[in-house]
């Protein structure tokens, strides 16, 4: 069985992502992770006796196994840089990682010869969205982004928006802006040159609108996370790609 440690396990994807791998045959759930807790006792979380819980990285011996990481912004890269150099295969849904740090992380697991994967979104709806906004991107190169979050959200733009911008610059040239307030904070962030609209609104769960625009049409593409039970199946995808292969990817899309 392969062995799986949770970091984040006390947060909103944390959580539903340990009762997924106590559901999943293949899987063992070997630890749980998050430095703000002061008991070590499973029981306190509901969690089966065998599970080892930590709140110091420095007290994580097990190594063969599967790090998952929906923790925050601020501390992926040092979770996901443990992991590696600790035998630990990464499977990272946390949003914030920079291009450098994406970098590093795949120059450490090139060394180690390590699997792992960076996914900004689990949802195959999200998933979908990006591959269709490729297609429609080289047919309108006129586009603009608006993720939608709810209002605990700790970074913005999302994971997800700045990774499907990035997919659709893959297979279109920059456009300039043709409006005359492209500059003004009200037209929202340029990135790779298409404009990302952030809103945050209690209610929300997790969803992306990609807008494109063309002489008297226009095409909207959208999906909806309504549940973060939405990002469980790949999830799992994840978990089963990086217990039987061996290399380190970006995207989910690129295991569908
Ligand atoms: N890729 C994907 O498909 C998805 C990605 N996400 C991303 O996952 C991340 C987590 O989201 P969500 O679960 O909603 O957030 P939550 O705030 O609900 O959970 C984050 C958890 O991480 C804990 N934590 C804080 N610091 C650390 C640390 N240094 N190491 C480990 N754990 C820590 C927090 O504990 P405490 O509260 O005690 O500080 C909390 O329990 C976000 O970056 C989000 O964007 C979310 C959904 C889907
Ligand atoms: O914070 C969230 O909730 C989500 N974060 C990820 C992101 O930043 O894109 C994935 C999904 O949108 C949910």
């Amino acid at each position: 069985m392969q062995k799986v440690i949770v970091a984040g396990f006390t947060g909103s994807m944390g959580s539903q992502v340990v009762q997924l791998v106590e559901r999943l045959a293949e899987f063992q759930l070997a630890g749980v992770y998050n430095p703000h807790i002061d008991s070590l006792n499973p029981t306190d979380f509901n969690l089966a006796s065998s599970v080892q819980v930590f709140n110091n990285l420095q007290q994580i011996t097990l190594n063969d196994a599967i790090w998952i990481d929906f923790s925050v912004p601020s501390a992926v890269f040092t979770n996901a840089k443990f992991a590696l150099e600790h035998g630990l295969k990464p499977v990272i849904g946390t949003s914030g990682l920079s291009t450098t740090e994406i970098a590093q992380l795949r120059q450490i697991a090139a060394k180690k010869e390590m699997s792992g994967i960076i996914a900004p979104n689990f949802g195959l709806s999200a998933i979908l969205l990006l591959k269709f906004a490729q297609t429609a991107a080289r047919y309108f190169p006129d586009v603009e982004i608006i993720e939608l979050h709810h209002a605990d959200k700790l970074d913005a733009p999302s994971g997800t928006a700045l990774a499907t911008a990035k997919a659709i610059r893959e297979v279109t040239p920059e456009k300039k802006f043709h409006d005359q307030q492209a500059a003004s904070p009200a037209r929202g962030l340029d990135h790779e040159g298409i404009k990302i609209h952030s809103v945050r609104l209690p209610g929300y769960v997790a969803h992306e609108e990609v807008l494109f625009g063309a002489a008297g049409e226009a095409l909207t593409i959208r999906q909806d996370s309504f549940d973060r039970a939405s990002f469980m199946r790949g999830v799992e995808l994840a978990l089963n790609y990086v217990s039987d292969n061996q290399d380190f990817i970006v995207g989910l899309e690129n295991i569908l």
